[in-house]
């Protein structure tokens, strides 16, 4: 099954793909939406990007990518994120890596690099690659990266022990499924009263359904004016799932909800 990710070869994201496509069927892009796009548009079975870190929170850029084109969920994948300091010696002037991995950082690098140079660039691997090619950049990504050639100057540099991301394995539209534990909608109501959120959650709570994440993000469209992204522990296989998603309908009746599907969770442990 060919399948692409954030590159190069590394990253967390190429890790997490491990658990839906053989290594050689792995393809890089260089951002998250160049990733949904090449799903959207059939060149690929299947994309992983990242959504969400217990730590930093959510990856914006793939919650607004999966608002902005049509394609299925059709798994999560949740893994643990362990990061090193990787770099060739122990002086060195700039830190490289992916924003999330650097917010992740953040405590330990404001208390040992107080004076380092934060550099935000495309993934964490990309931050290594850097460190490789000079010596005055060190990269923060996982140990393997150091592949012999560089140094591991320090491990499990994350904020909190229990560092962890959530990946959604996404799919053409076509393969959207009704089958899984969970399922995740996008919501623009187009309406904005007293309420309304309120109003969109109700008919999740009325049938026992439980909520496992509500995130707001701008419509774009104007201030003030947001997009739900609404995942839960139900499947659309469920008649309680697909009333819940009718009384949405109704109250969203001047935008729309988007199925976006249902899907099983995979912890992959290294
Ligand atoms: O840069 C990488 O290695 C990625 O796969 C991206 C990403 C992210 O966007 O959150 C994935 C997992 C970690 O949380 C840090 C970075």
């Amino acid at each position: 099954m060919a399948a692409v990710t954030l590159g190069p070869e590394g990253t967390y994201s190429h890790r997490a793909a491990g658990a839906i496509a053989d290594d050689e069927e792995i393809d890089f892009r260089q951002s998250v939406t160049a990733i949904v796009d090449a799903v959207a548009g059939g060149e690929y079975d299947r994309g992983v990007i990242p959504i969400e870190n217990s730590i930093e929170g959510s990856v914006t850029e793939s919650l607004d990518a999966i608002a902005d084109y049509d394609v299925a969920v059709v798994r999560e994948i949740v893994t643990p994120i362990r990061h090193a300091l990787l770099a060739q010696g122990p002086t060195f002037e700039t830190i490289a890596s992916h924003s999330q991995a650097l917010a992740q950082c953040r405590s330990y690098l404001d208390r040992e690099y107080p004076d380092a140079t934060l550099e935000a660039v495309a993934s964490t691997a990309q931050g290594v690659e850097f460190a490789r090619d000079d010596a005055a950049v060190a990269g923060i990504g996982h140990p393997a990266n150091a592949d012999g050639d560089l140094e591991v100057l320090a491990e499990d540099i994350q904020d909190q022990d229990s560092n962890a991301t959530r990946f959604f394995a996404i799919a053409p539209a076509e393969e959207r499924s009704k089958g899984g534990g969970k399922t995740s909608l996008v919501v623009y109501p187009n309406a904005n009263y007293p309420g309304l959120l309120l109003e969109l959650l109700e008919p999740f709570a009325d049938r026992d359904i439980n909520l496992t994440r509500v995130e707001s993000r701008p419509s774009g469209q104007r201030l003030g004016d947001y997009v739900f992204h609404i995942d839960f522990e139900a499947g659309l296989y469920e008649s309680r799932t697909n009333e819940a998603i009718a009384e949405l309908e109704d109250l969203a009746e001047k935008g729309w909800v988007r199925r976006l599907g249902s899907y099983d969770t995979e912890h992959v442990v290294e």
